[in-house]
C-alpha cells in the first residue's frame, strides 16, 4: 500500500474530476481584480500593499499583480496551519517585511476552508497598524461552518471536499493547474 504522499502525482488527476475549467477560474480572477480596484479606488489609497500568503496565494497573487491598474507594493508572509495534539495552531514561518503601518493592505489566499489562517493574517495586519485591511481568495468552500471571518472578495466558492489546483496543492503537487479539481 503506497501512502499518499508517496503516490505518483498522475494519480492524483486520475482520482479527481473538475470542478472549475481553466476558463472559469479566468472569468473568476477577472471579477476578483475588478472588484479589488473599485474597492481600493473608493478608499483612495496610495499606499497599496499586496500581501501573498504562500504558497497557495502564489498563483492569485501573480494573476492579480498583471491585471490591477494601481500602485502597488507586494509582499509576502507564510504561516502554515498546523494540526497538532493541542489544535489547530498557526505557525509562523516568515512574516512580511514591509512596514504596513497606515497601508492599505490586501491579502491574497487560494482557499477560505475553516477560516483560521485568514482570521490570523488580518489580526496580523491590523496589530501591524495597517489603515485598511481586504481580503481576496480565489475560493471558498461551502462547509457549512461557522467561520471566524469572511473574505471581502472570494471568486468561486467550491464544493466540500479537498479541492486544487490554481494555487492549492494535493500533497505538494498541482499548485500550477489551471484549473481546480476534488478529489474524488
Ligand atoms: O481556512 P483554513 O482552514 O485556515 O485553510 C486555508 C489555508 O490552508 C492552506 O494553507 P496551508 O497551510 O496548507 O499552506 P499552503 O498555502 O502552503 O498550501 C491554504 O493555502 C490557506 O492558507
Ligand atoms: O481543499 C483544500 N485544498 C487545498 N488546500 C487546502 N487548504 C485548506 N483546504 C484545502
Amino acid at each position: 500500500m503506497v501512502a499518499p504522499q508517496d503516490q505518483p502525482p498522475a494519480q492524483w488527476l486520475a482520482q479527481s474530476q473538475v470542478v472549475f475549467t481553466a476558463q472559469a477560474v479566468n472569468a473568476a480572477i477577472e471579477r476578483v481584480a475588478l472588484q479589488l480596484q473599485q474597492r481600493m479606488q473608493d478608499l483612495a489609497s496610495e499606499s497599496i500593499v499586496l500581501l501573498c500568503v504562500m504558497r497557495g496565494g502564489l498563483y492569485l497573487a501573480g494573476q492579480l499583480m498583471a491585471r490591477l491598474n494601481l500602485p502597488a507594493r507586494i509582499d509576502y508572509l507564510q504561516a502554515n496551519r498546523y494540526h497538532g495534539t493541542a489544535g489547530h495552531e498557526i505557525v509562523w514561518s516568515k512574516q512580511p517585511e514591509l512596514d504596513l503601518r497606515d497601508q492599505t493592505v490586501v491579502i491574497v489566499d487560494d482557499i477560505l476552508d475553516e477560516g483560521i489562517t485568514l482570521a490570523e493574517v488580518v489580526r496580523f495586519c491590523h496589530a501591524a497598524g495597517a489603515r485598511h485591511v481586504l481580503t481576496a481568495v480565489l475560493t471558498e468552500k461551502d462547509n457549512g461552518l461557522q467561520k471566524p471571518l469572511q473574505a471581502d472578495v472570494v471568486g468561486l466558492v467550491v464544493p466540500n471536499r479537498y479541492v486544487f489546483g490554481c494555487g492549492m496543492d494535493v500533497y505538494g503537487w498541482w499548485r500550477n493547474l489551471p484549473e481546480i479539481r476534488a478529489l474524488i
